[in-house]
């Protein structure tokens, strides 16, 4: 039986939450993702996670709702999902050689509040050649992502170094998921610590 609502359409969301054993229901949110005139990427990535949430509850309020955002900012700039294969390759060029961080945030809506985490990771991309971003873009891998690229598709082998969450990267900080699910009251899945349902040690 769900116990949860997923406000995504992100089948990484729903593999992610599905890897710790909640059971949920997915029910995508559709909303404006344009970023206010100045708004700071941490603020933008909480408020869409945040409106994902509650634009779902708002139908659907019996369970808890789960939205989430995932965005990579690079030099201030936020990258969101690449519109062409030109957007792509200039999003990976800017990427090449360089630090970039992926802020992904975590919002869980029930009874009418609505708790966020929002976690910072810091990606560096080793040096790409024009061949190798060109290819890349033609695999089309880039297009569904933030950045234009999927740490946990064949973008895995740009990174050589990651600070902070993986899944968070790939699009739900399991960590602080977990952490925001028991704040409401819910265990990750049966027979874990708090559920009512744990076996005796
Ligand atoms: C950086 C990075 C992002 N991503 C994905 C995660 C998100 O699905 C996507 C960012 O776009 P989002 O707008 O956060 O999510 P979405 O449009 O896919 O789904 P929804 O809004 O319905 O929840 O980029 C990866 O899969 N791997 C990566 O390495």
């Amino acid at each position: 039986m769900s116990r949860l609502i997923l406000a995504s359409a992100s089948p990484r969301r729903a593999e992610l939450l599905a890897q710790i054993g909640v059971p949920f229901e997915v029910v995508p949110a559709d909303i404006d993702e344009t970023p206010k005139p100045g708004e700071a990427p941490e603020a933008y990535v909480e408020r869409l996670a945040r409106e994902k949430a509650l634009a779902v509850a708002g139908a659907e309020s019996r369970l808890p709702v789960l939205g989430s955002d995932t965005s990579v900012v690079i030099g201030g700039d936020i990258l969101g999902k690449p519109d062409s294969p030109a957007s792509a390759r200039s999003m990976l060029q800017r990427l090449s050689g360089s630090t970039h961080q992926v802020i992904t945030a975590v919002a869980v809506a029930v009874a009418g509040r609505c708790h966020c985490r929002v976690v910072t990771t810091n990606v560096t991309f080793r040096p790409l050649s024009q061949a190798e971003i060109h290819a890349y873009v033609a695999s089309g891998e880039p297009f569904d992502k933030a950045g234009g690229y999927g740490i946990q598709g064949l973008g895995g082998i740009f990174v050589c170094e990651l600070k902070g969450s993986y899944s968070a990267v790939v699009g739900l900080p399991l960590c602080e998921t977990a952490e925001l699910l028991a704040e409401a009251g819910y265990t990750v899945c049966d027979n874990w610590p708090g559920s009512g349902k744990e076996s005796q040690p």
